[in-house]
């Protein structure tokens, strides 16, 4: 069976070829462009019935199309999986990467332990569903209908048709599926769940809220239906908002573990080869030894200071650092920004009938991934 992140630093050749298995199909970014009008689309339609509208949702369904598209090279939508079952899979598979496993602590025995508690008959069932989406997937990747452009899958299906080496051998159908895997989770959720602890913090805080829509204002005009790379390069204060959202909620909180290779000495602790290492993000980003007022939502915290979210200023750290940092912050940074600064752009946001800021509750769903427990509805108004 194959999972999904490795815990292992020794894999230092096959991340290489991981890192620009990830950057391949980085290039073909313009699905964002033509996902985000979809969604500005949809959303419209519940702006005219004045209807609230599930951004949690929302924004999951834009990076699901935008990933699949760019990564996999079709829309998941008429294979094995329909949306909802998807969308129960991606969290499921969430959940048990981030629940506790016992034979991670007893190796011996501890299976016995995940028998009983039934992790792993769950585990069981949701890796063999997405390895049913994925030999559907790797099918119509090879009845080629696609005018002959190649993807991400076709490229691995290749290098496995050519038994090429890779790291330590060659490169199996087990690999590939264990590469989409990492790219599948490690990309779908993280930037939906910013994007929506982004918008309940700016509805909590209606000063930034104005401030950020004023500045995307200003910049965009009044008639423009596009927000280009440029126009997001000018948006300062939006760029706050987010850095600010993912100090506060580091969408993967404990980053990906470590294994420690060798022993070392910290804090007078002698760590032993072997052993699991957690960075603990989320701390990190309310340490009240770094951040005054951490608790509060400010984005202006970042404005005299060059701290930035790239795995340099150790003190923020969502796309995690070192040889593990995340391969996908680039296009994770811009999918983020180009939804939020067109939803922010386009709409006027209220909450439901009968609900006033108070209720907008910041609770957290556990997983290895850390998003809004509850769903985010908003009732958007068209501006
Ligand atoms: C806001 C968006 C995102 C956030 C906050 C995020 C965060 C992270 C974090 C914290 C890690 C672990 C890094 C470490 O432990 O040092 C990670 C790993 C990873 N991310 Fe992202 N990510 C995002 C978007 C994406 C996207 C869009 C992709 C793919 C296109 C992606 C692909 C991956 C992969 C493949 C790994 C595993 C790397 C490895 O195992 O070496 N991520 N991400």
């Amino acid at each position: 069976m194959y999972s999904g992140f490795s815990t292992s630093e020794k894999c230092g050749e096959h991340r290489v070829n991981k890192t620009s298995c990830v950057l391949y199909f980085l290039a073909s970014f313009s699905f964002v462009q033509t996902e985000i009008k979809r969604l500005i689309d949809s959303v419209a339609e519940s702006a005219s019935s004045k209807s609230p509208v599930n951004l949690s949702e929302k924004f999951l369904a834009l990076t699901v199309s935008v990933i699949c598209k760019a990564a996999f090279g079709l829309s998941f939508q008429g294979t094995v999986l329909n949306n909802d079952r998807f969308n129960k899979l991606v969290r499921e598979a969430f959940m048990f990467l981030g629940s506790f496993s016992a034979s991670d602590f007893f190796p011996n025995g501890g299976w016995i332990i995940d028998r009983l508690t039934g992790l792993q008959g769950w585990r069981e069932r949701s890796v063999r569903d997405l390895d049913d989406f994925y030999e559907q997937m790797f099918d119509l990747h090879k009845q080629g209908n696609k005018n002959g452009v190649e993807d991400f899958v076709d490229l691995l299906l290749r290098l496995e048709k050519e038994e090429t080496v890779l790291g330590y051998g060659k490169l199996t159908r087990n690999h590939i599926k264990a590469i989409l895997m990492n790219v599948l989770l490690g990309a779908i959720n993280t930037s939906a769940i910013t994007m929506t602890w982004a918008m309940a913090e700016l509805m909590r805080n209606p000063r930034a809220m104005n401030k950020v829509q004023t500045e995307i204002r200003n910049q965009m005009g009044n008639n423009r239906s596009v927000i280009t790379l440029d126009d997001i390069d000018q948006l300062h204060y939006l760029k706050m908002v987010i850095k600010e959202t993912w100090r506060l909620h580091p969408p993967a909180p404990l980053l990906v573990p470590r294994e420690v290779i060798s022993e070392f000495e910290i804090n007078g602790y002698k760590i032993q080869p072997k052993t699991l290492l957690h960075v603990n993000a989320w701390a990190i980003g309310r340490d009240p030894d770094t951040w005054k007022d951490p608790e509060v939502f400010f984005p202006e915290r970042f404005m005299d200071n060059d701290i930035d979210a790239k795995g340099q200023n150790f003190e923020l750290l969502p796309f995690g650092s070192g040889r593990r940092i995340c391969p996908g912050m680039y296009m994770g940074t811009t999918m983020v920004e180009f939804g939020l600064a067109n939803m922010l752009y386009q709409f006027d946001w209220k909450l439901p009938e009968g609900m006033v800021v108070e209720d907008i509750d910041m609770e957290e769903a556990p997983g290895l991934t850390v998003g809004k427990k509850n769903e985010l509805l908003l009732v958007p108004v068209k501006y």
